[in-house]
């Protein structure tokens, strides 16, 4: 049937005389690509309703502007591209859209020893608005690692230096006998509490960049962390991993002043604000840290 015999509701005026601050669609499954990876987004596309007097937008031509990215690498041109698409398909109705992006974009890691590599997936989103005063795009990523509580770590010392004190005050040291209490449970009585950890980062896009910083946001917090967690592990693995623990003691401070150096060297981040969080398994409920940058 031809569409000037169908009936357009959105078309005609309403009575209630009310403009509107966002209408559009959530959830709409999208095939991307990010960082070169395929990545199904779920997206939330939309528009500011200014007419007060129009019934509704144009929801369909919302949904045809988000397939400009269907297995497109998303970057700032398409992203950008889209949203002119949703002001110029709703001239004279409105005056803002937004566009986000959510899904998990999973890369390939190597173990830290053997020649092993595994799939890590990373929780990313990306929100970005055009209105009468420019764009605005912000890029968050979340990024898990293990963190050891330098506290409980002094704690389990002590007792080991305790027990050896106990154990040998009184007899002359033999290398051997030491040695092999060292590696006994009799000798280590006590371990520190670890926890697998979540860094949500979120930066602001600086102007001028067309790549969204995806990789580079992740390596270096990571880096910064030092102990991300890992994907296939041999014993080898294992061992390595408890050592870079043991070497890399932190509380959820020390690792939200670590990203927070480390997002400062971001020429992409015009702004950022970062939140780790660190599910304790000493008590029931987490450690959390914030720290932002330029953010408002
Ligand atoms: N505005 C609006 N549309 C809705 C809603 N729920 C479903 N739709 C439907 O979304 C469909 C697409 O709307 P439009 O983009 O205006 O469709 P169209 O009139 O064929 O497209 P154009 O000719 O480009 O305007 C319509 O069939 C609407 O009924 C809603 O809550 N608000």
């Amino acid at each position: 049937m031809n569409d000037q015999f169908l009936p357009d509701i959105a078309a005609q005026a309403t009575h209630h005389d009310l403009p509107l601050d966002w209408v559009g669609m959530a959830g709409i499954a999208l095939p991307i690509r990010l960082a070169s990876a395929a990545v199904t987004a779920s997206v939330d596309i939309g528009v500011s309703l200014d007419d007060a007097g129009a019934r509704g937008i144009h929801m369909s031509r919302l949904y045809l502007a988000a397939q400009r990215l269907v297995h497109q690498e998303l970057d700032v041109p398409a992203v950008l591209q889209v949203l002119d698409d949703c002001l110029s398909t709703h001239q004279a109705l409105s005056d803002s859209a937004t566009l986000t992006l959510r899904g998990q974009v999973t890369l390939e890691r190597p173990a830290l020893v053997s020649p092993l590599t595994g799939w890590k997936a990373y929780p990313f989103e990306l929100r970005a608005r055009q209105d009468g005063r420019g764009v605005n795009m912000e890029l968050q990523v979340e990024v898990g690692y293990s963190s050891t509580c330098p506290c409980s770590a002094a704690l389990a010392r002590q007792l080991i230096q305790q027990r050896f004190a106990e154990t040998f005050a009184l007899e002359p040291l033999d290398y051997l006998e030491v040695l092999d209490w060292l590696g006994s449970t009799q000798g280590i009585v006590a371990t520190p509490h670890s926890q697998r950890s979540t860094a949500t980062l979120q930066l602001r896009l600086a102007p001028d960049y067309t790549e969204l910083p995806v990789l580079a946001l992740i390596d270096s917090a990571e880096q910064a962390l030092g102990t991300p967690v890992q994907t296939a592990v041999k014993r080898a693995d294992e061992q390595a991993f408890a050592l870079a623990n043991g070497q890399n003691l932190m509380f959820c401070e020390d690792a939200a002043r670590r990203l927070h150096r480390a997002l400062r060297q971001l020429p992409q981040a015009s702004a950022f604000r970062l939140k780790v969080v660190h599910a304790e398994s000493l008590h029931a409920h987490d450690a959390v840290a914030e720290s932002y940058w330029n953010w408002s």
